[in-house]
C-alpha cells in the first residue's frame, strides 16, 4: 500500500527521504548541516525537506536504532509529530544521552526516520462516568516490574506504587 506525498527539497544538495530496503517502515532523513553534540546536549537539526501530507495522514519522526546503540543519540520528543497541515522544514531535535563523548555528525548523515501513518481524528464525547474495563485505573507498573527497577523504585526515582518481586517475568 503506498500513498503519494508532495515533497519540497529546500536544499537541492540533499536527498529526499529514502527507504533503505523494500518493506521498511521508516524513510531516512538526513542532517542539512554539520552538528556537534556535547555530552547531554540537544540540538535542533534541519533536514532540508518540507511535505504536504494528505488529510488523514501524519508523519512521525523516529530515532534510528544504530545512532542510539552506537553513539547514544536519540530524539528528545520521539516520535516527533508532523501534522498534515505543516508546510515548514522538518526538524529533528537530537539529544546526546552519552555522558562522556561528544558526537559529531556531518551534513548528509542519516539522523532520523520518517514513518507515514494514517491517523484518526477523534470526536470527544464528555460523560460523567466511563464504562468499566479489566484494567480499570491500573497503570505505571501495576502488572509488575522487573529486577533492574527495584533499586530505583525504592529510592522513589521511578513512579510506581509498589515493588513486586514476581517470577512472572518482565
Ligand atoms: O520532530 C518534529 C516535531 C514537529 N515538527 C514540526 C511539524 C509539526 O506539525 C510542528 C508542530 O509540532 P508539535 O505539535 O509537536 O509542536 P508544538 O510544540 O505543539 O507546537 P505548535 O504549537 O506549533 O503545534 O512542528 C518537526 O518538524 N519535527
Ligand atoms: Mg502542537
Amino acid at each position: 500500500m503506498t500513498v503519494d506525498i508532495l515533497i519540497q527539497r529546500l536544499d537541492p544538495g540533499l536527498p529526499a527521504p529514502t527507504y533503505a530496503h523494500p518493506g521498511d517502515a521508516g524513510a531516512d532523513l538526513v542532517a542539512a548541516e554539520d552538528v556537534e553534540l556535547a555530552p547531554g546536549e540537544r540540538v535542533m537539526v534541519p533536514t532540508g525537506i518540507a511535505l504536504a501530507l494528505p488529510d488523514g495522514y501524519a508523519a512521525f519522526v523516529h530515532p534510528r536504532s544504530g545512532l542510539a546503540a552506537r553513539l547514544g543519540v536519540t530524539i528528545v520528543n520521539a516520535p516527533g509529530t508532523v501534522d498534515a497541515g505543516y508546510r515548514g522544514e522538518i526538524k529533528v531535535t537530537l539529544l546526546n544521552t552519552d555522558i562522556r563523548s561528544t558526537v559529531r555528525l556531518q551534513r548528509g548523515d542519516r539522523i532520523a526516520q520518517l514513518v507515514i501513518q494514517r491517523v484518526e481524528r477523534a470526536v470527544f464525547h464528555e460523560v460523567e462516568t466511563l464504562p468499566g474495563s479489566a484494567r480499570g485505573d491500573g497503570g505505571f507498573g501495576s502488572t509488575g516490574g522487573y529486577a533492574g527497577n527495584v533499586q530505583a523504585e525504592r529510592k522513589g526515582r521511578v513512579a510506581g506504587a509498589s515493588v513486586q518481586h514476581s517470577s512472572e517475568g518482565a
